[in-house]
């Protein structure tokens, strides 16, 4: 019998947390859960804990007194690399929002072991720093559904053969909206997505598709492609998740049902391929296939325009521009500013920043703190007026 695979889920109390462990816990001859990591969700975490058998668990900002009775428990952002570290850890899967994983995905990365990201916010700020650790090919394995669908494409395609990347987009909620349209969109309107159940701040990235523009950025740090050779398409029956384009003009695209469950099995598993379809849910039927795509408008989806004119740009841009979405996407879901005042805020912080590009790993991550702080008075300014 094969050895298991000895898994740690970071942001496990997540929606892409909650995936990972559906897909372990229909394939329990392949995979065993030993750790498990969110920020504060002890009643959830020490949940999975016993329902996974898990016997590792920690939260990085708990309740005074916080400790679960069966398990090790750990406390604090630093206990995320000393899962990373943990000799009974064979994988590590980064599912948390935020970039507070940021060290422990370097620790992890460095260590050599295998790990599946779908934390977008971490290869933004540090691809430039990480990316390199990287010790063997698909060592690291991305989860976020569009540059799964891509690294699925290439697989063992040589590099030299790859012209251009393409990422889909749903569109969101307000796809088939005015410029007017947009003005009065509520928070409550702007999270119901059309297709994914997924945590709020994505969720509002995607009706903004500041999502989109920031995943063309982690396909040029996780694919080693400029920006000019990454594009994004709306589509929006979201079958079609990605695509790689090569140098004979053949088109490779990914076409699947819309659930996480499935780029997490990819990763996990790789190189082998789960039963998903027997397991998990089948295939989509011919009859439903749906091949339609749009352009995206820039001027209805300005975060678009920023975070790829962000990730031409690089340097300081993509960590400010993460931290000012951050705090711009908090304060919408306040009611403290306008849905179109997200993208403003965030064109305001990168236009007013005038300091120099990061030069290690620790100034990139020091830029989300200070884009999100600057955002910050912005937004309270702005909800002054
Ligand atoms: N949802 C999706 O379908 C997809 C998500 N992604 C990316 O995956 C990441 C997670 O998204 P999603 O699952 O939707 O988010 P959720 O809001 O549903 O979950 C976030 C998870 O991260 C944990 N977390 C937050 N901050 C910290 C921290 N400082 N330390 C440890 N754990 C932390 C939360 O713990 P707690 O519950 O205790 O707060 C929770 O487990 C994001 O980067 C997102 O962009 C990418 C592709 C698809
Ligand atoms: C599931 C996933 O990967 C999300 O990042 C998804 O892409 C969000 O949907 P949008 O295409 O609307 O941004
Ligand atoms: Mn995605």
């Amino acid at each position: 019998m094969e050895k298991k695979i000895r898994l740690a889920v970071i942001g496990a109390t997540g929606s892409v947390g909650g995936a990972v462990l559906d897909v372990c816990s229909r394939f329990p001859e392949i995979f065993e859960v030993t750790a498990l990591a969110a920020r504060c969700n002890a009643k959830k975490l020490a949940e999975l804990g016993r329902r996974h058998g898990a016997k590792l668990l920690c939260l990085t900002e708990p309740c005074a007194g916080w400790q679960e009775d069966g398990f090790e428990c750990l406390t604090g952002t630093k206990a995320l690399s000393e899962i990373a570290e943990d000799d009974r850890v064979d994988h590590a899967v980064f599912a948390s929002s935020g970039v507070a994983a940021i060290p422990a995905l370097q620790k992890a990365i460095s260590r050599g072991i295998d790990v599946s990201l779908a934390n977008k916010e971490s290869v933004v700020v540090a691809g430039p720093w990480v990316m390199p650790l990287v010790k063997r090919q698909w060592q690291l394995r991305p989860v976020d559904s569009e540059h799964s669908a891509v690294w699925q494409c290439l697989r063992d395609a040589p590099k030299e053969e790859l012209s251009r990347i393409w990422l889909t987009a749903s569109g969101g909620p307000f796809r088939d909206f005015t410029c007017e349209q947009m003005k009065d969109v509520t928070p409550e309107a702007a999270l119901k997505h059309p297709i994914w159940k997924m945590g709020p701040k994505i969720t509002i990235d995607s009706a903004t598709l500041m999502n989109k523009g920031i995943e063309c950025i982690e396909a040029m740090q996780l694919f080693d492609m400029p920006a000019e050779r990454v594009g994004a398409l709306i589509h929006p029956r979201s079958q079609v998740h990605g695509m790689a384009e090569f140098v004979d003009g053949t088109l490779k695209m990914l076409v699947s049902r819309a659930d996480m469950r499935l780029p997490a099995a990819a990763a996990l598993a790789w190189p082998k391929r789960l039963a998903a379809a027997e397991k998990i849910l089948p295939p989509l039927e011919p009859s439903q296939w749906d091949l339609s795509f749009r352009e995206i408008d820039e001027k209805l989806f300005p975060c678009y325009a920023a975070a790829r004119w962000a990730g031409r740009v690089g340097g300081a841009m993509p960590p400010l521009l993460v931290g000012a979405d951050e705090s711009a996407v908090r304060h919408f879901l306040n009611h403290e500013i306008s849905f179109m005042d997200i993208a403003g805020i965030i064109n305001d912080v990168l236009e007013k920043y005038s300091g120099a590009a990061p030069k290690t790993l620790e100034d990139a991550i020091a830029l989300v703190g200070e884009g999100e702080r600057a955002a910050d008075e912005l937004c309270i300014k702005r909800r002054n007026v």
